[in-house]
């Protein structure tokens, strides 16, 4: 029987209960965190006022929640996006990924730096400043441990060629791509269409650039690698959100929207929040594999009777592979 059918019966006004300390913000309009400038958060809103960026501030109530570039938030009071209005945020909606880094391998303290990322594209130039394997690899374990789909992108393939890091991550199933000055970015856009991409570099690969390729006039300051230390100058200081535009040209209007996340170059990746059980479960395969292992095997080379290694030799596994995922965990703890 549906109240409907209960003539008379008197349905309830409100689903939930509204309590003295739990005022009711679900009618409240959502936003997306874009960027973070001296606490203060820009909050572009989606559905109804989709587009209008509202300056915000945390409510009281979040206590010491952190708010992160990337989170969809809800927003109370002015939403008028008015010079000198401020609005307040006063919910965090549940995160699908989070990606995270400590300042190095010893800081108890992790960092969310990005949240909702469904992929990060690792930059690394091919020179000027040269490429570092254990960067990378540092970065793409923080990936797979969020459940964010890594890709590498190599700049500068003008300046050197990248056969050397395409085959240290093409067995892995990571795609590659790479560009230099004039190419078609096509193949990058059809990897950022549709998802939210958070782009990862060491400052001065180029990734201001390729934004700024990516997005006529998005305006990111490109710097200017320094001769002497082979690093580009910090030129930008926040994460921020870009949208880019429909890809291809003629995408529907409904397609879903795309949006690419900028971070300022990095210098070092901490992974001390990362625990080899989530390197290993990143890899479906292996972990399958590493079922035959001995209890409490480190799949590391030279670990006694590792499962992976006799996968190898019964030719089942490529050599390669488990190179390039050896790598991974010796990033890991
Ligand atoms: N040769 C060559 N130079 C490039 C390429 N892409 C970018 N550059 C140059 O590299 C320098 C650094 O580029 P940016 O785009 O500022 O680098 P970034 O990664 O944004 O650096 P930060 O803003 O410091 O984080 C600039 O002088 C660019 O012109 C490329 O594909 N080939
Ligand atoms: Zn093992």
């Amino acid at each position: 029987m549906s109240f409907d059918d209960h003539a008379g019966f008197d349905r309830p006004r409100r689903t939930r209960p509204r309590t003295k300390d739990r005022p009711d913000y679900s009618d409240d309009p959502v936003g997306l965190v874009r960027t973070i400038d001296r606490g203060r958060y820009r909050v572009v809103l989606t559905g109804d006022d989709e587009g209008r960026e509202v300056s915000a501030a945390k409510a009281r109530q979040l206590g010491r929640m952190g708010v992160i570039v990337g989170d969809r938030v809800r927003l109370h009071g002015d939403v008028s996006g008015e010079e000198g209005t401020l609005a307040r945020i006063v919910e965090v909606l549940p995160r699908d990924t989070v990606l995270r880094r400590t300042a190095d391998d010893d800081d108890p303290y992790e960092r969310a730096i990005v949240a909702n990322a469904d992929q990060l594209v690792i930059v690394t130039a091919l020179a000027d400043p040269p490429p570092r394997v254990g960067m990378i690899d540092r970065i793409m374990v923080a990936a797979f441990d969020a459940h964010i789909e890594p890709l590498l992108l190599l700049t500068k393939a003008d300046l050197a060629s990248p056969a050397e890091l395409e085959a240290a991550y093409t067995p892995l199933g990571v795609p590659v791509l790479t560009t230099q000055p004039g190419a078609d970015l096509d193949a990058l856009r059809s990897w950022l269409a549709g998802h939210r991409t958070v782009f990862v570099g060491h400052s001065g690969v180029g990734k201001s650039t390729l934004v700024n390729a990516l997005i006529p006039g998005a305006g990111r300051t490109t710097g200017v690698v320094n001769d002497v230390t082979g690093r580009g100058r910090q030129t930008s200081t926040s994460a921020v959100v870009l949208e880019l535009p429909p890809y291809p040209a003629d995408a529907p209007a409904d397609a879903e929207r795309s949006w690419v996340i900028d971070t300022p170059g990095v210098r070092s990746f901490g992974l001390s929040h990362v625990t080899r059980e989530n390197i290993v479960a990143a890899f479906g395969d292996l972990e399958e594999i590493t079922a035959g292992c001995p209890r409490g095997c480190s799949h590391e080379t030279g670990a006694p009777e590792c499962a992976l290694d006799l996968a190898v030799e019964r030719g089942e596994l490529a050599p390669a592979r488990l190179e390039s995922f050896r790598r991974m965990l010796g990033s890991g703890q």
